[in-house]
């Protein structure tokens, strides 16, 4: 089941420029700051009560946030959406046709297993599955 928008990431070139800036329009601080080597990223959070924006900066010139960069410049780079069990969404939406990017659950961020799911299937935004990791 599809819970919640979980986060909006937005792909940035430096990170401590998006944070000043996005600290001034929003009135508030990034809650954490956290890297993901996997990904190729060092992300920062804001939270808007139950919204939150992922602002994304690429740590390898190979990562996916650097080849975006490079095609699209900065920009909204992914919409995420929370669900409660997702091996369970990952096989529904495979057998609907969706093109998954991972076909296990990996780690991203702020205690979540994620998957992607290919924006060529989905009118052209790229999709984030997010399930918290319970303790
Ligand atoms: C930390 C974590 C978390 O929240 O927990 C994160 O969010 S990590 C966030 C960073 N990690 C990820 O994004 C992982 C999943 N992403 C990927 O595997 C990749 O970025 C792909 C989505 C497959 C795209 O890779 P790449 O650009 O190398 O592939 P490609 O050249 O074949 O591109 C295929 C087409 O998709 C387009 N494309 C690429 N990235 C896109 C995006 N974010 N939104 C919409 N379209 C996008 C390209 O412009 C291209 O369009 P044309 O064919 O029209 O030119
Ligand atoms: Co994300």
């Amino acid at each position: 089941m599809f819970t919640n928008v979980e986060h909006i990431g937005i792909a940035v070139k430096d990170l401590s420029v998006a944070d000043a800036l996005f600290s001034t329009l929003l009135n508030s601080t990034p809650y954490k700051h956290e890297e993901v080597a996997t990904e190729g990223v060092r992300t920062s959070f804001f939270k808007i009560n139950e919204t939150k924006i992922e602002l994304l900066e690429a740590t390898r010139d190979d990562s996916p946030i650097a080849r975006f960069l490079e095609k699209k410049g900065e920009g909204i780079h992914h919409l995420a959406f929370e669900v409660d069990d997702i091996r369970a969404e990952m096989a529904r939406l495979k057998a609907e046709g969706f093109v998954l990017l991972n076909e296990e659950p990996k780690p991203g961020a702020d205690q979540k297993l994620v998957c992607f799911l290919h924006p060529k299937n989905t009118h052209g935004v790229l999709i984030e599955l997010c399930q918290s990791i319970r303790e």
